[in-house]
């Protein structure tokens, strides 16, 4: 279980350039449970997703996992709990290295050490295998360096590697956004079927209303540093764009003019 408890995050406090970009968040979510946030450019979709990783200091507030406060855990001390894939393809992976050393890398923490001595022809069996569920031939291309894949091969790497860490907590920062959208598709599938298959508590940021309302089980809508919306269960199924621009009208009372978010 994953609680976030009245999280304020102010930028730049007492400076010109003071923003507080959370307003007090309270968020509760079980494990298990796949939370899709949409919302406008600047709603702080980014900034709740860097508090749960421990990228983004709070400025008050608590964030509790499993009982544990981790408020004050810097993202390297959290890694065990919590995996994120990003927007930009190239960050989740290591673009020198081959693909079984980046898929080794993601089993070892990150710890380099020893990297050589884990390649195992036992461990080569094992990334085939999990590389062969993406259909996309990598399992055979193990010795390929990262730099000759596709934005989208990248992407559905790095998810993979997410579910090698022991986090059960995946953050997804729209993951799909710099893919064409084929591949975004086939991500999202993939990020469903990996979701459902480790059985993770996950979070996934998305500009696409679509996406945030077929995919995952609860759907947050975040508005100027607050949480405007939080649907689940019945009310959410079978919600379309369109219900649910007419929930924000009626929750707001005022329209949703943010096109990015219309057009998705
Ligand atoms: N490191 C930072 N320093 C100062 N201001 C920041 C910082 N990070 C974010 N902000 C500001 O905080 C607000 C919330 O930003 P955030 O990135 O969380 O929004 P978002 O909902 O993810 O938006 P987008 O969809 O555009 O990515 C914005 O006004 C943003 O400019």
């Amino acid at each position: 279980m994953i609680s976030l408890s009245n999280i304020v995050v102010t930028f730049n406090p007492g400076t010109a350039l003071e923003k507080r970009a959370l307003r007090g968040v309270s968020l509760d979510i079980p494990e298990g449970e796949f939370v899709t946030v949409i919302g406008s450019n600047g709603a702080g979709k980014s900034t709740l997703l860097g508090v749960l990783a421990g990228e983004t200091p709070v400025t008050s507030g608590s964030v509790m996992i499993d009982g544990r406060d981790v408020t004050a855990l810097p993202v390297q001390k959290r890694a065990d709990d919590v995996a994120r894939v990003f927007q930009d393809p190239n960050v989740g992976v290591c673009g020198p290295l081959s693909i079984e050393e980046n898929l080794a890398l993601a089993m070892m923490r990150g710890n380099a050490r020893g990297l050589s001595r884990a390649l195992t022809e036992e461990r080569r069996q094992q990334f085939r295998e999990r590389l062969k569920v993406l259909g996309m031939g990598l399992e055979d291309r193990l010795g390929d360096r990262i730099g000759l894949l596709s934005g989208g091969q990248r992407q559905a790497l790095s998810l993979l590697m997410a579910t090698f860490a022991p986090s059960r907590i995946l953050l997804l920062d729209e993951h799909t956004a710099a893919l064409d959208p084929k591949m975004a598709d086939f991500v999202i599938n993939l990020t469903r079927d990996l979701i459902a298959e480790f059985g993770l508590t996950a979070m996934m940021v998305t500009h696409s209303m679509g996406d945030a309302l077929s995919c995952g089980t609860r759907t947050v809508m975040m508005h100027g540093g607050r949480k405007l919306i939080d649907i689940q269960g019945g009310e959410r199924e079978g919600m379309t764009p369109a219900d649910f621009v007419a929930l924000f009208s009626k929750t707001q009372g005022d329209d949703l003019t943010d096109d990015s978010l219309l057009l998705a």
